[in-house]
């Protein structure tokens, strides 16, 4: 190694180069998870492999220090994705936020993000749409468990997030239409199956889409067009009525902003109608997901939930419903959520592009080399992690500075379900909130009876999230007075 070096790689074949290692873990496993493909290949060969998937290079990043080194050292330099883009699809946008490479337009949007919509005031301010959305979820469990019912919580999970995001973004359900023949929902679901065609059709048919040949015309971009349209509707909504909700809303925000001719950046209705799409899909999966494995991971650990229960009934009791402001002094559930996205992190792996020839570990990685940090592996790296493979909550008890403060070390680049840098998920504080009450309520009012004797925890890989393969199905038994619960909440369903 002389500093020129690139790093070091696994045998390749060639033309598709490293592919048939990704395929070979396909064809031997039955089921095609990335994360895990890329996790086998790092074990065997190292945790910094220079990979060549037919044209494009690649290096694939497993390990802490690695990952400590590319978000301190290098971080400016890898923080854009150059992921390909599409006209008039809003996610995966010309416009995106997403997309955006690391510049002018870029800083411009974050800073109205933190400002209107993921910073502390911002989310102190959204405090009560939130309160509300988990009221309504409270009511409906209570409902099912006087049916005696059972829930499947993914979808009870999709309600809740969706409504949230849509209601701090615009104002809106995710779930009702607006007088519209579609809903959010309803487009959100549809537009889940043909996400893989999208990704096919951008990544590899990209060339002959250019000379005028798609494989998906109808299906792929009729989503989006819908999508449009709803967006645009409610846009006008706010135009027409601005303040509509009683207060300033992002939307509300960005509007001022598009009309405003000494903006610091012109920004098009493009841009934000692509903004608020992948909000939405940014947001959903991630922490339906979430809650999802955490509820599986405690229902199939007794100890653990009987701790939880503990913690949470003697700082919250059973007469109110668990809120925001008691997170801080529940520790113990705090560690449940951290440990369950260290397991499980809902985006395994991070892709973004070097912008310009440099140095990392040692080797030598030439401009434009794609980026693949697997944040999978980096989160079960054995050198960092004492018994990486078990969910032991425990872990982000012993010390004060647990998880993702503001520590620059290699200990808090361990710790990374929201990646890290200038590029890493904005919304880190907004999401331990929602899981925090979540997984509280639905910890603090149930006793949760499973089908059959055991939580089955196999995974899979569905549209670029890590999920559970078979979705958790739970029957909800009260065990809290609801009365005085029910006095509190006055929701409508
Ligand atoms: C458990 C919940 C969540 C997890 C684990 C998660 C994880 C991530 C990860 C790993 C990234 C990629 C960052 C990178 O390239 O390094 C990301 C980016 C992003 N996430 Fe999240 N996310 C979550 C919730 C949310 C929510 C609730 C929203 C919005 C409502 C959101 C919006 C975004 C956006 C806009 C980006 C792109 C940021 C940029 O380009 O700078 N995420 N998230």
């Amino acid at each position: 190694m002389n500093g020129v070096d690139l790093p070091p790689s696994p045998p390749s074949l060639p033309i598709i180069g490293h592919l048939h290692h990704l395929l070979f873990f396909f064809l031997h496993h039955k089921s095609f998870q990335l994360h895990k493909s890329f996790h086998t290949l790092s074990s065997k060969y190292g945790p910094l492999l220079h990979l060549q998937f037919f044209f494009f290079p690649a290096i694939l990043v497993s390990s802490v220090p690695l990952a400590y080194e590319i978000f301190t050292t290098h971080d400016v330099n890898i923080s854009s994705r150059n992921l390909p883009t599409k006209e008039g699809y809003l996610l995966f946008d010309t416009s995106g936020f997403v997309t955006a490479p690391y510049g002018e337009y870029f800083k411009f949007m974050k800073k109205l993000t933190v400002t209107n919509l993921f910073g502390p005031q911002a989310l102190e301010h959204s405090r009560s749409i939130r309160a509300d959305e988990l009221k309504r979820l409270y009511k409906n469990l209570v409902d099912k468990a006087k049916k005696k019912e059972s829930v499947e919580i993914k979808k009870e999970a999709m309600k809740l997030i969706g409504n949230i995001i849509c209601k701090m973004s615009f104002g809106k359900s995710f779930t009702k239409d607006h007088g519209e023949t579609e809903s959010f929902q309803g487009l959100f679901a549809k537009s889940s199956g043909s996400k893989k065609k999208m990704v096919l059709e951008i990544l590899l048919f990209r060339q002959l889409d250019k000379l005028g040949i798609s494989f998906f015309k109808k299906g792929v971009p009729g989503v989006y067009k819908k999508f449009d349209e709803l967006l645009e509707k409610i846009l006008l909504e706010h135009k027409e009525k601005p303040n509509m909700n009683g207060d300033t809303d992002m939307m509300d925000v960005l509007l001022a902003v598009y009309e405003d001719e000494n903006a610091d950046y012109k920004i098009t209705m493009n841009h934000i109608k692509a903004f608020f799409v992948e909000l939405i899909f940014g947001g959903l999966d991630t922490n339906v997901n979430t809650i999802q494995w955490t509820m599986a991971e405690i229902i199939d650990k007794p100890i653990i939930m009987e701790r939880l229960r503990e913690e949470i009934d003697s700082i919250v009791g059973k007469s109110r419903l668990i809120q925001e402001t008691d997170l801080p002094n529940l520790p113990s559930l705090q560690a449940v959520i951290k440990e369950a996205l260290r397991l499980h992190p809902p985006a395994p792996l991070v892709l973004r592009e070097i912008q310009q020839g440099c140095k990392i570990g040692g080797f030598f990685v030439p401009e434009k080399t794609k980026l693949i940090i697997n944040l999978y592996a980096v989160m079960r790296d054995p050198n960092f992690w004492e018994d990486p493979l078990e969910f032991k909550p425990e872990r982000f008890l012993t010390s004060s500075r647990s998880g993702q403060e503001d520590v620059r070390n290699e200990q808090a680049m361990k710790y990374l379900p929201f990646s890290g840098g200038r590029r890493g998920c904005p919304a880190s504080k907004l999401s331990y909130m929602i899981l925090g009450t979540a997984i509280g309520m639905m910890v603090q009012c149930f006793e949760w009876r499973i089908q059959g004797e055991k939580v089955n925890m196999d995974d899979s890989y569905k549209g670029f999230n890590k999920t559970m393969a078979h979705p958790l199905t739970l029957t909800p038994v009260s065990r809290v007075s609801n009365l005085d619960l029910i006095t509190s909440v006055n929701i409508l369903t």
